[in-house]
C-alpha cells in the first residue's frame, strides 16, 4: 500500500511536471514570436534544445566547461545560450565577454541564482550564495574588511608558521602528504574565524572542514542540477532514479550543519580568553554589547555563525585543492621545480627559511603560482553570477534573471592566448627577450566583478609563503617503483563541481640536513611561542 501511494504520488508529480514543461514551452515560444515582431535582438547562440527538456539532458554534468568551450568553437561565439524548465543560461567563454559583463557592466550582473540543492543541504547564511540585497550587503560589508590588502598582514605571522609546520610534517610523514596539506588549510582558516588550533593531522576539525569540502566539491557544477532548474523537484521522492542529487544533498545535510555549529559552539567557550581575535570573537563581542546596551543589532548570532563557516568552506578547500597542484606539477615538471628551487637559494640562502620580505623578490616562484593557476582553474566554471535586468551585448539579447557562468577554463585553454594550452611552462609569462611568450597572466580563478573573491589576498599570501619554504626545503619526485627507479603515472581528476586532482602518490624527501634541521627549530620555536 505504501509504495503504491509513493508510485501515485510519484506519478501526478510527473505529470505536474511535464505539464509545467510544457508550459515553460509554450511560454518560450510565445516570447520568441513576441521578441522578433518587437524588434528584440536575438538571443546568444547554443545547441538546439530538445522538446521539453531543453538543454537538460545535451550539457554533460561532468566537464561541462570543455564541453562549452567546443561550442563555443562550432557556433563561433563567445557567449552561449541555453535553458531548462524555464531556467535560462549563458556561458562567457572569452575574458573579453566577461569582462565586459561582469566587470563593466557589474551591477547588472551581481546577483547570484537561488541554489536550491545548496538550499536543500542546509546551509545558514552563506555570502558566497546569497542573493543580491540587503543581506548580501550586510555580509559583505562585515566579511570584506579584515581580508582587504591593507589588511591581511594581520595573518601573515600564523601563515607562515603553518607553512613551516606543513614542510617540516611532509617530510616526517611523506607518505600520508595530504594530510600535512590538508591540515595547513584548515589551521589557517580556523584560526582566522574561530580562534581555535588544530591539535593535529587526526583533528576532529580537519575530519570536518574535509566533509563540507566532499559535499561541495562534488556537488555538481553550482546551480546546475535538476533542482536548481525546476525548483518544484525537490519535492520529489529522493529514490527516483533521477534525483541522485537530492540524495546527494542529503546525505551531506549533517557534515554542513555540524561545521555551521560545532567550531561556533567551541569557539564561544574562547570568549574569555584576551588572546583570542577571531572573527567570531569580535563580531561576538560587538553583538554582546550592543545587547548590554539596548542597541540594534543587525548582525545576528544566525548571521556570525553563517559567515564564519564561510571562511572555513570558502577558504580551506580551495587552499588544499592548490597545494596539491603544487606537489603534482612540480613533481611532472622538474626543471622548473629545480629553476624555482635556485631562484630561493639565490635569495633566501641556506642559513635561514623563507621570509615575507623574500616573497617579491621570487619572480619564478610567483610564476609557477600563476601557471597553477592557469592550468586547473578550481572553479571552471566560476561561481555563477544572475543578471537583474535585460542587456544586449554585440547584438544578442540576454534577458533578466539569466544565470552567468564565466567559463573560466576556456579563458585560461585559449589557444589564441596561450601557446600550447596544456603544458605547464611558467616562462610564458615573461617577455620574449627573456625567452618567454609574453603572454597575460591568467584572470578569472577568484571570479569577476562585484562578487569577486573576498578570501583572494589571504589565499594568494598562504600560497606564496607555502610555495616558496617548499622549494627552499623538499625535493618532490615520482613515486619510487619495487626496483627504487621513479614511476611516472597519470593523475586522476574529478570536473564534478570542483576541478581537482585525486590523492596521488608522490616521493617527498628533505632538501637536506641542514634544511631540515632549520625547519624543525623554527616549528619548535614558533610552537613554544604559541
Ligand atoms: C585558492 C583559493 C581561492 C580560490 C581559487 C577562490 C575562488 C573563488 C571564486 C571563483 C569565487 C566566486 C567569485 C564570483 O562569483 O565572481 C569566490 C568567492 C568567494 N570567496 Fe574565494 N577563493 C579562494 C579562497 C578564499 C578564501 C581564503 C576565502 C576566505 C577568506 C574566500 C572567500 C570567498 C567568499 C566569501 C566568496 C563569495 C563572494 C561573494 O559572493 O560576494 N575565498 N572565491
Amino acid at each position: 500500500m505504501g509504495a503504491e501511494i509513493q508510485y501515485i504520488g510519484a506519478f501526478s508529480l510527473s505529470s505536474a511536471i511535464l505539464i509545467a514543461g510544457l508550459t515553460v514551452v509554450i511560454c518560450a515560444a510565445y516570447r520568441t514570436i513576441w521578441a522578433r515582431k518587437s524588434g528584440i535582438p536575438p538571443l546568444p547562440p547554443g545547441p538546439p534544445p530538445e522538446p521539453l527538456l531543453g538543454h537538460y539532458r545535451i550539457v554533460p554534468e561532468d566537464a561541462a566547461f570543455k564541453r562549452y568551450a567546443e561550442w563555443a568553437k562550432e557556433y563561433e561565439s563567445d557567449v552561449l545560450f541555453f535553458q531548462t524548465f524555464g531556467t535560462k543560461w549563458v556561458v562567457l567563454n572569452t575574458l573579453a565577454a566577461a569582462t565586459e559583463l561582469l566587470e563593466k557592466r557589474g551591477s547588472t550582473y551581481a546577483d547570484r541564482p537561488r541554489f536550491v540543492m545548496f538550499e536543500e543541504m542546509g546551509w545558514s547564511p552563506t555570502l558566497t550564495w546569497l542573493r543580491w540585497g540587503p543581506k548580501y550587503h550586510l555580509h559583505r560589508k562585515v566579511l570584506q574588511p579584515p581580508f582587504t590588502k591593507s589588511r591581511v598582514g594581520q595573518y601573515t605571522a600564523h601563515q607562515r608558521k603553518e607553512a613551516f609546520i606543513c614542510c617540516k610534517n611532509l617530510i616526517d610523514n611523506p607518505n600520508d602528504w595530504l594530510s600535512s596539506v590538508r591540515r595547513f588549510s584548515v589551521a589557517i582558516v580556523l584560526q582566522i574565524a574561530y580562534g581555535l588550533g588544530v591539535e593535529g593531522p587526526k583533528s576532529r576539525w580537519i575530519q570536518l572542514a574535509d566533509d563540507t569540502a566532499n559535499a561541495i566539491g562534488k556537488s555538481g557544477a553550482p546551480a546546475s542540477s535538476i533542482m536548481d532548474r525546476f525548483p518544484a523537484t525537490r519535492y520529489l521522492p529522493e529514490w527516483l532514479p533521477f534525483m541522485e542529487r537530492l540524495r546527494y544533498a542529503h546525505t551531506w545535510r549533517p557534515a554542513i550543519q555540524n561545521l555551521t555549529s560545532l567550531p561556533f559552539e567551541a569557539s564561544l567557550k574562547l570568549m574569555d580568553s584576551t588572546n583570542n581575535h577571531s572573527f567570531v570573537h569580535e563580531r561576538m563581542s560587538i553583538l554582546n554589547h550592543n545587547a548590554h546596551g539596548g542597541l540594534p543589532n543587525d548582525f545576528d548570532l544566525e548571521d556570525i555563525k553563517g559567515a564564519a563557516a564561510t571562511i572555513v568552506i570558502a577558504g580551506n578547500d580551495t587552499t588544499a585543492a592548490t597545494v596539491m597542484l603544487f606537489v603534482l606539477y612540480l613533481m611532472q615538471n622538474p626543471d622548473a621545480q629545480r629553476k624555482a628551487q635556485e631562484e630561493v637559494d639565490r635569495v633566501v640562502g641556506s642559513d635561514r627559511l623563507p621570509t615575507w620580505d623574500d616573497i617579491p623578490n621570487l619572480p619564478y616562484t610567483n610564476l609557477i603560482l600563476q601557471e597553477t593557476y592557469r592550468m586547473n582553474p578550481l572553479s571552471p566554471l566560476g561561481i555563477p553570477h544572475a543578471s537583474v535586468a535585460d542587456d544586449v551585448y554585440n547584438g544578442m539579447f540576454i534577458p533578466k534573471g539569466t544565470v552567468i557562468y564565466p567559463n573560466v577554463w576556456a579563458m585560461s585553454h585559449d589557444e589564441s592566448v596561450y601557446a600550447e594550452p596544456f603544458r605547464f611552462w611558467p616562462e610564458r609569462y615573461l617577455p620574449k627577450e627573456q625567452g618567454g611568450n609574453g603572454e597575460p597572466l591568467p584572470v578569472g580563478n577568484f571570479g569577476f566583478g562585484r562578487r569577486i573573491c573576498i578570501g583572494r589576498n589571504l589565499a594568494e599570501n598562504s600560497l606564496l609563503i607555502v610555495l616558496a619554504t617548499m622549494l627552499a626545503t623538499i625535493d618532490i619526485d615520482w613515486p619510487r617503483g619495487a626496483d627504487g627507479k621513479p614511476t611516472p603515472f597519470e593523475p586522476e581528476w574529478s570536473y564534478r563541481g570542483q576541478a581537482s586532482v585525486l590523492p596521488f602518490r608522490s616521493s617527498i624527501k628533505s632538501r637536506s640536513l641542514k634544511s631540515k634541521a632549520l625547519l624543525d627549530g623554527e616549528v619548535q620555536a614558533l610552537e613554544g611561542h604559541c
